[in-house]
Order: C-alpha cells, then structure tokens, then sequence
C-alpha cells in the first residue's frame, strides 16, 4: 500500500491542538499521529509521511495511560525520537484484561463513536445505554447506528426505543452490506474526521468497516513496514483512512471494550433520572421505598421505565468497584514505591558503610 501524504488536517489535526505547543515546540518538532502501536515503536503518519517511532521511556513513563492509536505527538525534527504527548481531546480507555484493573489507552482524539447494535437479535437498550456511557465518559459524541434493518420487519420501533434512552444523539438504521445504505453515516465521515465502531459480536462491525472502504481498496490491507531488523511486518489495520477521507480507529481493543469507570459518562446518559433524584425529598434519599421518592413516583406513574432505573444502578456499581479498584492499585503502588526507596536507601547507606 503506498502512503500518500497527507496534510494535517486531513489528518484530523485540530486547532485546539495548537494551543498546547509553544513555538519552541514548533521550532524543535513537527506533529504526528499515531496510526500503529506494535512492539517496534509506533507508526506516525504525518505532513512528512509513514514514519516509525519509539516512544523513550520518560515520555512513556510521564503520560498514563501511555501513547495509542489516534494520538498526536511531537517528533524531533531530524530524528524520530518523540518529544512529548499533545494533549487529547478525548480518549476511550478500558480496563485491562485480568484483576489489576489497569486502565488501558485504547484510541485517542476520537471525533465520533458509532454505538452499533443490530435491529433483531441483538437489539437491547442496557448494553446501548452502557456503551453511551463509555462514549461520554471519553469525551466522543455517540452516534447509535442500527444495522440489519433489511432483516427486520419494524425498524421503526427499534429507532423508536433507541430515542427514547437517548433524545439528543443521532440514531441511524442501516443495511451495512449496502452501499447506498452506509451513506446514511456520511455526516460523520467528513475529510479528516476520526471515529470508531463498538458493539457485540456478529452486529455488523467488519461488515459495515469493508462496505465504508469499498471493494477496491479492500484487498490492498495493513501498513508494510520495515521492523528493526530489516524484515517486512504487516501491522494490524489499526487506523486506516476511508475513501472519503475520514479516518476509522480499529484495535483489537475497541471490540472487548469493557466499562470502567465511567460516572461522567453515567450522569450525561441518566441525566433524566439524576434530575428525578435531585427532586427526592431527602438528599440522600436511595429511591428504595424512601418516603417522597420522586424516582420511585416516576416509575409508578410510567414516565420511566424500570429497566432504566435497574441498569443505571448497575452500572453505578460497576463504576464505584473501577473506581475502588484503581484506588486501592495507587495505594498498593504508593505502599510499595515508598518500600522499595527506603530499601534501596539502606543498601546504598550499607555500602557507603562497606567502604
Ligand atoms: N443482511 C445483513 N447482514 C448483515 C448486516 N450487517 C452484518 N451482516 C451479517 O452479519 C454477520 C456478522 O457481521 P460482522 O460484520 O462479521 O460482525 P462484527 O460486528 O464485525 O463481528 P465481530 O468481528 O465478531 O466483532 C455477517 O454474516 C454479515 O454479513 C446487515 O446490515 N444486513
Ligand atoms: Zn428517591
């Protein structure tokens, strides 16, 4: 695949980018957008072209989570040894695989994150309401896109209920086999715009990627680069660009994206029942039978579901458990950073000793 080049804001670049460079900056760097992360270093993809990186330790170390897919860095000017990390606009994260509850960087500088659920099987307003809370806590307007309609009897009711979780978002019906039918999307997929899909398995993801890039280009896949030892590597199709120029982030991470903590993005999806609460007669009122409820009182007269109110509360301890969990890991790391300094102190005051 031959890189072109392309110029920054083709690469998304945004002008609130700038404000966080000095001119310094300017004078000692360029940006670059990181397309690819693998073990070599980082693919960057500038107004200089398809470049690798390595990421040194004090930039790796000073910015957490570390650098991924979509993120803009500062590059030395005459070597590829990155300067720093450009402040983000937005970010998804995800809690790593296994019990450390490390919160993983999975795409960077997102402008927009197609929610997609398909009409029949996998239809269900929880996991739409979980993955807008993802979306709002990473700062990325969500767009809800429903794939299948040409296998569903009554799209209307499924678009119908979407709204209904979510009055200001977008909500979409697609065929995603369907060309035609995809340009439905084109308001989001303007030149230099970064977006990315979540949903289950089988929903339509890959299908709906390959309608966007066409036939043609399809065949052509991953960025080929040379890894440090001269070989030829095929890096995954992590970011890659559309024909219409909008670029899509897809790393193995966006599909097993699990909730973390997430409780601005809680109050930006139930800002309907966070309103019933701030309306309960006590402020700490816990919307269990507590007397002037007017959660409760709005369950029992219909204006809201019960469904709702259920996933709201799960989700709410999903948040509270990240959040303890990442807590009780910076204590744990405190305890033992402070241990390890004092160990190596008496090692080095023994062997002054020694001396
Ligand atoms: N008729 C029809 N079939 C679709 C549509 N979207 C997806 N499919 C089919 O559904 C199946 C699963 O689609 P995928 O694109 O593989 O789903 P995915 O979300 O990428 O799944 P993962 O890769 O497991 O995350 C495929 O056989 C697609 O052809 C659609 O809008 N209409
Ligand atoms: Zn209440």
């Amino acid at each position: 695949m031959s890189i072109q080049a392309y110029t920054l804001f083709q690469l998304g670049w945004r002008p609130g980018y700038s404000q966080h460079l000095t001119l310094q900056d300017f004078e000692a760097g360029y940006p670059a957008r990181v397309v690819g992360v693998h073990r070599s270093g980082l693919s960057v993809l500038s107004a200089r072209g398809l470049a690798t990186v390595a990421l040194p330790r004090d930039v790796a170390a000073g910015v957490e989570p570390a650098a991924t897919v979509g993120d803009w860095l500062l590059v030395e000017m005459e070597t590829p040894r990155v300067l720093r990390l450009i402040e983000r606009q937005s970010l998804i994260a995800r809690i790593a695989a296994g019990s450390e509850h490390r919160v993983q960087a999975i795409a960077a500088n997102l402008d927009t994150l197609f929610v997609v659920t398909s009409c029949n099987d996998d239809f269900n307003l929880s996991r739409l309401e979980r993955y807008l809370a993802v979306a709002f806590e990473a700062g990325v307007e969500p767009v809800i896109v429903l794939t299948k309609a040409d296998l569903c009897a009554d799209v209307e009711t499924c678009l119908d209920a979407a709204r209904s979780i979510a009055p200001a978002i977008a909500v979409v019906s697609i065929d995603a086999t369907s060309a035609p039918s995809v340009e439905n999307l084109a308001p989001w997929l303007g030149s230099g715009q970064t977006v990315a899909f979540v949903g289950s398995s089988g929903v339509g993801k890959s299908t709906l990627a390959n309608t966007l890039i066409g036939s043609a280009a399809q065949a052509t896949g991953g960025i080929r680069e040379d890894d440090a030892r001269g070989r030829h590597t095929t890096t995954a199709r992590e970011m890659f660009a559309l024909p219409g120029g909008a670029w899509v982030i897809d790393t193995p991470g966006m599909r097993e994206l699990r909730v973390g903590s997430v409780e601005t993005g809680m109050n930006a999806v139930f800002d309907d029942i966070e309103a019933l609460a701030a309306q309960c007669r006590f402020h700490d009122c816990r919307h269990q039978g507590d007397r002037g409820c007017a959660v409760a009182a709005a369950i029992d007269d219909g204006s809201l579901d019960g469904r709702r109110l259920d996933n709201y509360r799960k989700l709410q301890r999903e948040a509270a458990n990240a959040a303890r969990s990442t807590r009780e890991r910076h204590e744990h790391d405190r305890h033992y950073g402070l241990l390890n300094r004092r160990t190596q102190r008496s090692q080095r005051e023994k062997k002054g000793r020694d001396y």
